[in-house]
């Protein structure tokens, strides 16, 4: 399978770029950046694994060339926060990079899926859906908004509280809503491995905030260097992974990420009513399969206190998708 990385030779691109060549689901690798993409290519090409890496800048058609043939596109694109910024502080210059990359999509490869990882998710993944309307091939299955890092996060800090880390890599805990501040909605109550009565409530305050605003910590001691990278890279290569996997035949696997509720009507109508809201974005548990979103579930059992986080994260929820619906305009399906 071929995958794409658009925004190859940043933070996130270049690690990300690394782990997919090493994945042998990839049989060829495409990067794509304003700058360094090709040299990027080149070091990659010299890892002892199959896939065919290729690199290419704007000028020459560098991105159709790069797009041709993909099935699998991603787009860490765009600029990252530094401290004091919020997500949506990004959406200034990160909504046109990402509203021109789908428009290039959807012209060479509108049948590929489209991972966004480019902040701020909950306004660019409705930008990519809208461009691809307007060339008419919006297939709301294909496109993903990558929340994958939330879930990491949320395993990576409840081991911590648990006092075992090596729960880290085996703790499943689910995180819906979008990505960003409370639009994160950790849900400890359905954690693989149940926190005991003995954890104070406190405590898990605490990690649910660490979890909504984790992103945070790293902009502030990265100090105006940019934000997560090498953890994002990881939690992209995760989900990609996953993606292929599916995209490859294998069932019953399930991801967090951020989707159009109309990829799966009778899931996505469940989840509404769920939600009590006329929600058109939602990252949910998504059973991914090989035309993309299988089978969208629901919240299924949530605490009293989850249910008060999904009601502060869905009116914002829907302000942000509204921003990026309405910087496309295009008309509603
Ligand atoms: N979804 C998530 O969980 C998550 C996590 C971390 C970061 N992010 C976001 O990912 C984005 C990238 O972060 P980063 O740290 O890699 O930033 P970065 O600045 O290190 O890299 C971004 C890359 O995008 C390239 N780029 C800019 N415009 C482009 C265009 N038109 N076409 C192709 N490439 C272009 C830049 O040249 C650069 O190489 C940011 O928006 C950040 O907020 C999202
Ligand atoms: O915090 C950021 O701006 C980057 C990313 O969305 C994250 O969650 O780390």
């Amino acid at each position: 399978m071929k995958a794409v990385v658009l925004g190859a030779a940043g933070g996130i691109g270049q690690p990300l770029s690394l782990l997919l060549k090493s994945n042998p689901l990839v049989t060829e690798l495409g990067l794509y950046d304003i700058v360094n993409a090709p040299g990027v290519a080149v070091d990659l090409s010299h890892i002892a694994t199959p896939a065919k890496v290729e690199g290419y800048l704007p000028a020459d058609d560098g991105l159709k060339k790069v797009l041709t043939g993909a099935d699998v596109v991603v787009i860490p694109a765009g600029i990252p926060r530094k401290p004091g910024m919020t997500r949506d502080d990004l959406f200034k210059i990160n909504a046109g990079i990402v509203r021109d990359l789908a428009t290039g999509i959807a012209t060479t490869a509108p049948k590929a899926f489209v991972l966004v990882i480019s902040n701020p998710v909950n306004s660019t993944v409705p930008i990519v859906a809208e461009v691809f309307k307007k060339h008419g091939v919006f297939d709301p299955k294909r496109l993903f908004g990558v929340c994958t890092l939330d879930v990491v996060r949320a395993s990576t800090f409840v081991s911590e509280i648990l006092g075992d880390r090596s729960l880290a890599t085996s703790i499943k805990i689910p995180v819906v809503g979008g990505h960003s501040g409370v639009t994160i909605v950790p849900l400890l109550s359905q954690s693989t491995h149940p926190i005991p009565s003995s954890i104070s409530s406190s405590t898990i305050d605490t990690v649910i905030n660490r979890i909504q605003f984790g992103g945070d910590e790293i902009v502030k001691a990265k100090d105006g260097a940019g934000s997560a990278t090498l953890s994002m890279a990881f939690a992209g290569a995760e989900f990609v992974g996953k993606v292929l996997r599916a995209k490859g035949g294998e069932k019953g696997i399930v991801a967090p990420t951020f989707v159009n509720l109309i990829a799966d009507a009778e899931g996505g109508a469940k989840l509404k009513a769920e939600l009590g809201a006329e929600v058109e974005y939602f990252s949910a548990p998504v059973e991914l399969g090989v035309e993309g979103v299988y089978k969208i579930n629901g919240l299924g059992t949530i605490s009293d206190s989850e249910k008060k986080l999904i009601q502060v994260a869905v009116p914002e929820l829907i302000t942000n998708i509204e921003k990026g619906v309405s910087f496309v305009g295009a008309p509603k399906l």
